[in-house]
């Protein structure tokens, strides 16, 4: 199946939502289907373009088509795969050029989109593309993720002032790239005319390389240089790689020394990424660095919650708890599981019980039985830090012991959704107020204390 296809069966399905006349020539015929993206983990994605702005918007998320496109993308792959399959709409606005020939145009490419998309700037193929669903209102953050959410609200209303560089680092799927567009969006929101750049270490080294090539470095520092906002994605990528690096440490000076702001992702502390030079590590640890981390049980459910709503579909609290349970791994894999399940929902119209959402995570393998148990996390916290379970369950004060200790305790929290009074009983008979402060304790020590950070993400990794 190619875009043009599903393209074509996605039109048939329209057909018989949106009435024939102008709203369908405009809206359905006036689309170019332009290639479809597969996603691992995450729906599919069928780029088209228009060239009427007001179009774009109304097949984006808050658009009046967004839901009807949903559907229909159902329907068209059971048609013509025999498997249903959610494929989310990407329609960009491209400013139409006048033909110089009246030949029939090819279809345009997705990298041409790109190079057409007005915002380009000369020196950079890369336009400052921001997805307008990453916005703070859609960020849930869990209790250790406020701060991070916090610092980067108070950047996008003051940027270039008191956190620069701000550096998200995490892993992966957690929502660095969502935090960091949220403060693109929310600027330029306040700011319409703020120039805001966002890019993946990737499309800067692409376009480092090609300034090279093509003799436009001007263009390229020119491009790089002149914004309010520069969003990086992926820092972790600029290892080993010196040149690059040099042009890196070149335009964050520049930015920086004209009181703009640098957005930063990573997948660990620049300190701990081997093959970046010193003098990068210490400009990226000039600003403030949040670390973010697994959501807990409810901010899981909550994420859900805040999707159903964006899908209108209700969806009962046991139903998004036993998702939020069966996913242990990141927020991406919640939201790809979630799509899934939504999917399958709407196809099969029937009642959605506990029982039958099971069957759906066992199709996907995404099992309770894949759920964590607290003396499973007991093993794993014991056999990390070459301690007993018994030294876990047991009564003793001393250091070595109590730090591990609460770390179970947390992980039991965070991980198995047991009550407090529950896991107290799991820890040799501990009262719930000694579960909720450590619990609290490790929280709070993860904000200063990237190695116990680091321990306990590890111990998490081991339990998955
Ligand atoms: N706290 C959250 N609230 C709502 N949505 C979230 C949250 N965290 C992540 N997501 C969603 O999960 C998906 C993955 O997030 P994102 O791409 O930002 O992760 P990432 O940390 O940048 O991952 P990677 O390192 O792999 O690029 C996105 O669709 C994002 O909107």
């Amino acid at each position: 199946m190619d875009h043009i296809q599903l393209w074509d069966a996605i039109k048939t399905e329209l057909a018989k939502t949106i009435a024939p006349g102008i709203s369908f020539e405009t809206y359905v015929n006036g689309l170019t289907p332009i290639s479809l993206v597969h996603t691992p983990n995450n729906s599919d994605q069928l780029y088209l373009s228009t060239s009427h702005k007001n179009v774009a918007e109304e097949w984006s998320p808050n658009g009046q088509y967004y839901n009807q496109f949903l559907s229909a993308s159902i329907q068209a792959t059971l048609q013509l795969l025999g498997t249903p399959t959610l494929v989310l709409p990407v329609v960009s606005f491209v400013e139409a050029t006048p033909q110089p020939t009246p030949k029939a145009t090819p279809t345009p490419t997705a990298e041409q989109l790109d190079l057409e998309i007005p915002q380009a700037e000369g020196g950079s193929r890369t336009p400052s593309r921001l997805n307008p669903k990453y916005r703070f209102d859609s960020f849930i953050a869990s209790t250790p993720n406020r701060e991070a959410k916090s610092v980067a609200e108070a950047v996008a209303e003051h940027p270039g002032q008191e956190w620069n560089p701000l550096l998200l680092y995490g892993n992966s799927g957690l929502g660095k790239t969502h935090l960091m567009q949220a403060i693109g969006n929310d600027l330029v929101r306040r700011n319409p005319n703020a120039s805001v750049k966002f890019i993946t270490t990737d499309d800067f080294m692409n376009d480092w390389t090609d300034a090279l090539r093509f003799n436009r470095t001007n263009e390229f520092k020119k491009a790089y240089r002149n914004v309010d906002l520069l969003l990086v994605d992926d820092i972790q990528l600029l290892a080993d790689k010196e040149n690059v690096q040099e042009e890196f440490f070149n335009t964050f000076n520049a930015i920086t020394r004209d009181g703009h702001q640098i957005v930063l992702t990573s997948d660990k502390l620049p300190k701990d990424i081997k093959g970046i030079e010193d003098r990068l590590v210490s400009r990226f640890a000039m600003g403030y660095s949040a670390n973010l981390t697994q959501p807990d049980p409810e901010t899981k459910i909550a994420i859900l919650k805040n999707k159903a709503e964006e899908s209108q579909i209700e969806i009962s609290y046991d139903v998004l708890s036993e998702i939020a349970n069966a996913v242990n791994t990141n927020v991406r894999d919640l939201e790809g599981v979630f799509k899934k399940v939504v999917a399958k929902i709407k196809i099969s119209n029937s009642e959605v019980t506990v029982d039958a959402i099971r069957e759906i995570l066992k199709d996907l393998n995404f099992e309770r039985s894949t759920i964590v148990t607290i003396p499973g996390i007991q093993e794993s916290v014991a056999e990390y830090f070459n301690l007993n379970v018994s030294d876990l369950v047991g009564k003793s004060r001393v250091k070595e012991i109590v730090i591990p200790r609460q770390i179970a305790m947390y992980l039991a929290r965070e991980i198995t959704q047991e009550s407090l009074p529950a896991i107290g009983r799991s820890f040799g008979g501990k009262d719930h107020t000694t579960v909720m402060h450590s619990t609290n304790k490790i929280e709070e020590s993860m904000l200063d204390d990237p190695k116990l950070e680091q321990q306990v993400q590890e111990i998490r990794a081991n339990l998955q």
